[in-house]
């Protein structure tokens, strides 16, 4: 049963939690600084009591609450108090609470656990109307313009970056230029479900890879649940650690220690529809401090702004690799996957400037099926279409890596040859014929192909050297075909 709320004047209470031995404990550490004490399992319990804006502290610990379930009568209950103060003992893991409730009323908080006596004078400085010096909020001019300066530089940042590693390097360092941030970082959760430190910025000797063991696969991290960072993108909440010790890892607590952090915030970066968010942002403070509603409405505005960037990013490098996909397509032949005569036109170019350069012979040899026509004609074009890609086939496996095999057009393909001679592009001809002529096509009479070859003269354009290569191949048809002919010089 709550017991009655005091008459106006006197120090009255209310104490709100689900757990019988946390209301307990909070009446026995704190019980002797009210004249009135009422101890309540829930906020509907809260809300029936009589004068509930009378009560002169109303303290929700959030310890056994559940967000989702319990979020709208929190809400409603320091809604009702109408301005009069409320203090929540909020767990670190669970900061999501705090501008929900914020927005509601006049919250103050501290982050839990917290040990008896800090309790105590928690409750007290708030009973005699002062706050506790880690309460204190810096002067309100003062964050309103760090604020202001803060959303300039995440929005700058946003502006300038086109890649996801620019972009967070650039919030990082944005958010470093917040007073008191020591060091920021940016969590990232790949599409494949790995969270891995994307950037840092801020404290140059603070490496958090060296600090968490390991940069990727966080969260399989066994601080996944200590590190704000951390935990902020596995939970999808605000996680506010205002005393390292409260982790309860003294190791990573000794570590951040070491380098001058006093406090961890981050929060979830948000995705665009349901399911895990994209990251988290993390900011390591140089000591604790509170936060008012404001800031945590702007740090909130941050990280939607970071999930807008982020996708940004994506959408970049998605446009990128499909220019570089429909690049791709637009060199090939859709028949036989071999460059189409477009792409072999540009890459003779390149071979003839390089072979120029380095003063190194090059070949062209030319070929085409003979009696293609009559293939076609007897056992109709889709089986054409397969010796096509047969001859492609067989051709791009005899020929070397550097050399480039292209469909010139019809049934005529052509080999640019680097580093090659007249001579041996004449065997590389010979090998290709016979490798034809070998190669049994199903469903079809023997194939073959007429050559014809040619070296790079001296100050020979690509023209020149492709009229003298179809004129040999030409010559290699009228000689009665399935042969090599060499070009005139
Ligand atoms: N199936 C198929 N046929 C094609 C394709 N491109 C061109 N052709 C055919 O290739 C044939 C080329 O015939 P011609 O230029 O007369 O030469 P040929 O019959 O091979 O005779 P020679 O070259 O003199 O030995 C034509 O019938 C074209 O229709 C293609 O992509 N698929």
């Amino acid at each position: 049963m709550p017991q009655q709320v005091a008459p106006e004047g006197l120090r009255t209470g209310l104490f709100v939690n689900p757990a019988a031995g946390r209301r307990a404990d909070f009446e026995a550490v704190c019980g002797g600084q009210f004249a009135h004490l009422a101890l309540v399992d829930s906020a509907d319990a809260a809300l029936a009591l009589p004068g509930i804006e009378a009560v002169d502290l109303l303290v929700i610990d959030l310890d056994h609450f559940d967000p989702e379930l319990d979020h709208a009568g929190l809400a409603r209950l320091v809604t009702a108090r109408a301005g009069a103060p409320t203090f929540v003992v909020c767990p670190f893991a669970n900061a999501r609470w705090l501008p929900a409730l914020m927005a509601c009323g006049p919250v103050e908080y501290a982050i839990a656990p917290l040990d008896d006596a800090d309790l105590a004078d928690a409750i007290e400085a708030r009973l005699a109307g002062g706050r506790t010096p880690q309460a204190e909020p810096s002067p309100r001019e003062r964050e309103l313009d760090a604020l202001a300066a803060l959303r300039t530089r995440v929005r700058q940042a946003l502006g300038e970056s086109e890649d996801l590693t620019a972009l967070a390097e650039r919030l990082c360092q944005a958010l470093c230029g917040w007073p008191g941030v020591l060091h920021a970082a940016l969590f990232y959760l790949q599409p494949g479900g790995d969270l891995q430190l994307q950037a840092q910025a801020g404290e140059r000797n603070l490496n958090l890879a060296k600090v968490l063991g390991r940069a990727e696969r966080l969260l399989q991290s066994p601080l996944r649940h200590a590190f704000p960072g951390l935990l902020a993108a596995a939970a999808n909440t605000i996680a506010l650690l205002d005393d390292l010790d409260k982790a309860g890892e003294p190791q990573l607590a000794d570590a951040l220690r070491g380098h001058g952090v006093g406090m961890v915030l981050a929060l979830p970066i948000p995705s665009d529809g349901p399911g895990s968010p994209r990251g988290s942002l993390c900011l390591l403070f140089r000591a604790a401090r509170s936060f008012s509603r404001d800031e945590l409405d702007a740090l909130a505005e941050i990280s939607d702004l970071a999930a807008v960037g982020l996708r940004m990013a994506d959408l970049n490098r998605e446009s990128e690799e499909m220019l570089v996909r429909v690049t791709h397509l637009s060199t090939l032949d859709a028949l036989t996957g071999i460059a189409n005569r477009r792409h072999g036109e540009t890459l003779l170019e390149q071979e003839i400037r390089r072979a120029r350069r380095y003063k190194l012979p090059l070949a062209l040899i030319a070929f085409d099926i003979d009696r293609f026509k009559g293939v076609n004609d007897r056992y109709g074009h889709p089986v054409g279409d397969m010796v096509l890609r047969a001859v492609a086939d067989a051709a791009q496996k005899l020929v070397r890596a550097s050399d480039v095999l292209v469909r010139a057009g019809g049934e005529e393909f052509q080999v640019i040859a680097p580093h090659t001679s007249a001579i041996d592009g004449l065997k590389m001809a010979e090998k290709l014929r016979t490798a034809i002529e070998g190669t049994s096509m199903p469903g079809v009479d023997q194939v073959t192909i007429s050559l014809g070859v040619a070296q790079l003269g001296e100050h020979e354009s690509a023209d020149s050297l492709t009229v003298r290569v179809n004129a040999a191949l030409g010559r290699a048809k009228r000689a009665g075909r399935n042969c090599v002919e060499l070009a005139m010089g």
